[in-house]
């Protein structure tokens, strides 16, 4: 053994305090669909959701798959546009977006966490009636009228309720639950959700200890590029205010702030694409990306 090997015993050792504050908790990961790139990127995701699942923590999976929405939507030569980090989604879409989501990205991740040892299942919010949503009203102030208004996104949803029952199920049998972003209206209609809002949600309803937002970036980088480790949520009000936070980071800051009210105690956004960021962050000292603080 070289000398900078790391002794295994002493990695043991580091990890068990972590071990011991996760054990029979549950923390809900949300992976994007920037993070799950290769497919290597994907096997390796399910190989530390397992191998915590293994060790007693209670991982809840919420994944995206925006990119690999849009690789369908080229395939069938739609175009779609996005606003403040949300698609905007007209009914034909509709369909591609739920195809995609609840189908081949739902299934490959619980697939790549099963074939690593534990049991994932994927649901869609609709399963169970986990999911109720509500069409998005997004509020935007204008400057230039000095009034707010109301963007139409189209049959882009928000989470009403969450029925915790279907996950509970899961979680109570050891499998782990892998949640598809879709909800589902009092009227029966679908309504295609943010992945970040849903993990939000459903890590606020489940009372998670902790929620890892896992994406393409190191976490939230200032104006000049850096990355910035800490912030409260004044700091980040000021930055979407500011606009160096934007696009795709505004629906993931906005989440961290709602799982914070609602009790969740780590929330924090890193890079999925570093091998095992969710063991890096949970077990041990050398967590990276950016942690939310009230
Ligand atoms: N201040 C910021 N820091 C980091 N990323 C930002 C910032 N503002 C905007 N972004 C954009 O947000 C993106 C992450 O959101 P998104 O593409 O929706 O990822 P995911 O698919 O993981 O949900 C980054 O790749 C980056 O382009
Ligand atoms: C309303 C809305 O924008 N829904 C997203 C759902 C998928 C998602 O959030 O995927 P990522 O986490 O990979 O970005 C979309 O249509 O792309």
């Amino acid at each position: 053994m070289s000398d900078d090997t790391p002794d295994p015993m002493t990695i043991i050792a580091g990890a068990l305090p972590f071990l011991k504050r996760y054990d029979d908790q549950i923390v809900v990961v949300k992976y994007g669909g920037h993070a799950m790139g290769e497919e290597e990127t994907a096997l390796r995701f399910g190989r530390d959701i397992a191998l915590l699942e293994q060790v007693g923590v209670q991982p809840v999976v919420v994944h995206g798959g925006g990119p690999q929405i849009n690789a369908m939507l080229k395939r069938l030569n739609v175009q779609s546009t996005f606003v403040q980090g949300l698609r905007v989604t007209d009914e034909g879409m509709l369909d591609v977006v739920e195809m995609v989501l609840a189908g081949p990205v739902n299934k490959q991740v619980a697939e790549a966490i099963t074939r690593a040892g534990a049991i994932a299942v994927g649901v869609s919010g609709k399963d169970g009636g986990l999911i109720r949503a509500r069409k998005l009203l997004r509020r935007v102030f204008d400057p230039d009228s000095k009034t707010e208004q109301v963007l139409d996104l189209g049959f882009v949803g928000e989470p009403e309720a969450i029925d915790t029952r279907v996950l509970e199920l899961l979680i109570g049998a050891d499998i782990v639950p892998v949640v598809a972003p879709v909800g589902v209206g009092a009227d029966g209609q679908t309504y295609n959700i943010n992945a970040d809002t849903v993990a939000g949600a459903v890590a606020g309803a489940l009372r998670a200890e902790r929620l890892l937002l896992l994406t393409d970036v190191r976490g939230v980088l200032g104006p000049d590029g850096a990355l910035i480790p800490e912030m409260t949520v004044a700091e980040v009000r000021a930055g979407i205010a500011a606009g160096w936070i934007s696009g795709g980071m505004i629906p993931k800051v906005e989440t961290c702030i709602y799982a914070i009210e609602k009790g969740v105690k780590g929330v924090v956004i890193l890079d999925g694409r570093v091998p095992h960021a969710v063991l890096r962050e949970l077990l041990t000292d050398h967590g990276a990306g950016t942690l939310i603080k009230p």
